[in-house]
C-alpha cells in the first residue's frame, strides 16, 4: 500500500538512512529502494546495479543506492490533481540582471569563437516548510507524464523532481534516447509554431547525439522532431533508437552531458558553465535512474514447448533520466534549478523569461492545490 510505503520512507528519513522512491512516466507504480546503512557507494564505470544519482560534472562521483533485491513497488491511490501555476516570487527578479548579462556574455562568445551552444542556468532559493512526502505526493499527482522521484542520502542531501527528459533507456540490446531542446509556454488548445532558433538548437542536439551514438550502435533510427508537453511548457523532441554494440555503460558515458544540458563543443561549453555560472549545479542536469536492473520473467510453457516445462528469461534493463525540473530540499527552504540553451540567435530577455517559465514547474509543487 502507498501509505505503508510512505511510512517506511518516513522511518528511513528519521533514521537518516538513504533511499529513493520513484515513478516512471505514465505509470502509477511507485518503486522504492531502501539502503540499510549510511555508506556512500560510488559508481566506478556504470557496470554496477542499483539506482544511480549522477552529478552534472562527470569528474565528481555518481552515487549508487544498491538494491539487493527487487525494489518494493505499489500503486499510488490518487488521481491526477489540477493545479494553478504560481506567480513567481518577487525576490526572483534579483537574479534577472546577472542572468541577462550571463546570456549576453555567452552570445558574444558564440559569435566570436567556435562555441555553438551553451546551456545556462540559475538557482532560486525559496522558503518552504512543507514535508518532503507531501511534496512528493504533489509531484506524483500533478506531473503524471514525467519521471518523478524523491532521493535522499544523509551525507549528500535530499532532491526531488519531475523530469520530461530520457537520457537513455536500454533493454537487453535495444535502446531509446531523446534529444530535447526548444521550449515555449504551453497554451491550452493551441500548438506552438517553432522558430528558426528552436529548430536549429534542436537539430544541433540531435546531430551531436547521432555522432556519438554512431560508432557504438547498430540500426540507429532518428524520428522526425515532435512537439511534446511537459507541465506548463511545450518542448521540441526527437526520439533516437537502435541496438547497442557493446555494454550499456558505453552509451551512458558517450551521451552525458548532451548539448541539451551542456552545449557544443561539449568541453568548451562545460568550461564556460563551470567558470561563469555563479553557483554549483551539483546534481541538476546530471542523471538518475535504474542501472543494470535484472528482471527475471517466469513464463509457463506454451504449445511450442513440447516438454511443457516452465522457463525463465532474464532481462537486463537500464532506465535513466536527465535531472531537470528538480529541487534540493534544505531545512526551511528549497533550491530550484532552471536553465535554457543559448545560441547566437538567443534574445537575453527571452532566455530569462524561459527560466521564469521553467521555474513554475517546481514552484507549483510548493503551492497547495
Ligand atoms: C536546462 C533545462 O532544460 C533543457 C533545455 C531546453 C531548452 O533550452 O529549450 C529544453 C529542455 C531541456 O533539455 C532546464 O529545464 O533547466
Amino acid at each position: 500500500m502507498f501509505s505503508a510505503l510512505m511510512d517506511k520512507v518516513l522511518a528511513q528519513l528519521s533514521q537518516e538512512l538513504p533511499f529513493v522512491v520513484y515513478s516512471k512516466p505514465d505509470e502509477r507504480v511507485v518503486k522504492a529502494i531502501f539502503q540499510e546503512d549510511a555508506k556512500i557507494h560510488t559508481i566506478s564505470d556504470f557496470t554496477e546495479t542499483g539506482f544511480v544519482f549522477a552529478p552534472f560534472d562527470s569528474e565528481s562521483p555518481a552515487i549508487l543506492i544498491k538494491n539487493t533485491e527487487t525494489p518494493e513497488a505499489t500503486e499510488y491511490p490518487f488521481e491526477t490533481e489540477a493545479y494553478e501555476h504560481p506567480t513567481v516570487p518577487l525576490a526572483d527578479t534579483s537574479q534577472k540582471k546577472f542572468h541577462i548579462q550571463l546570456v549576453e556574455k555567452a552570445v558574444a562568445k558564440i559569435k566570436t569563437t567556435d562555441l555553438e551552444k551553451v546551456v545556462l542556468s540559475r538557482r532560486l532559493n525559496v522558503p518552504c516548510t512543507t514535508h518532503v512526502i507531501e511534496l512528493f505526493r504533489r509531484i506524483l499527482a500533478r506531473y503524471p507524464n514525467a519521471f518523478r522521484y524523491l532521493w535522499y542520502h544523509p551525507k549528500v542531501g535530499c532532491w526531488l523532481g519531475a523530469t520530461p527528459e530520457i537520457l537513455v533507456s536500454i533493454e537487453n540490446k535495444r535502446f531509446t534516447s531523446m534529444s530535447l531542446a526548444g521550449t515555449k509556454p504551453y497554451v491550452e488548445g493551441g500548438t506552438p509554431s517553432w522558430g528558426k532558433k528552436e529548430q536549429e538548437e534542436q537539430k544541433l542536439v540531435t546531430d551531436y547525439m547521432k555522432s556519438v551514438l554512431k560508432g557504438k550502435t547498430v540500426d540507429l533510427q532518428v524520428a522526425t522532431p515532435e512537439t511534446v508537453r511537459a507541465g506548463n511548457l511545450w518542448h521540441l523532441q526527437t526520439r533516437l533508437s537502435g541496438r547497442t554494440k557493446g555494454n550499456p555503460n558505453d552509451l551512458i558515458k558517450a551521451l552525458h552531458p548532451t548539448p541539451a544540458v551542456c552545449g557544443s563543443p561539449m568541453l568548451m561549453a562545460k568550461n564556460f558553465i563551470l567558470t561563469n555560472e555563479n553557483y554549483p549545479r551539483e546534481f541538476y542536469t546530471g542523471f538518475l535512474g535504474e542501472l543494470n536492473f535484472i528482471n527475471e520473467i517466469n513464463r509457463t510453457s506454451d504449445k511450442n514447448n513440447r516438454e511443457n516445462k516452465a522457463y525463465r528469461a532474464v532481462k537486463a534493463s537500464t532506465s535513466l533520466f536527465v535531472n531537470l525540473r528538480c529541487m534540493q530540499v534544505l531545512e526551511d527552504n528549497v533550491l530550484l534549478y532552471v536553465g535554457g540553451g543559448i545560441t547566437a540567435a538567443s534574445d537575453p530577455i527571452g532566455e530569462w523569461e524561459e527560466t521564469v517559465n521553467k521555474s513554475k514547474t517546481m514552484l507549483q509543487v510548493l503551492t497547495k492545490a
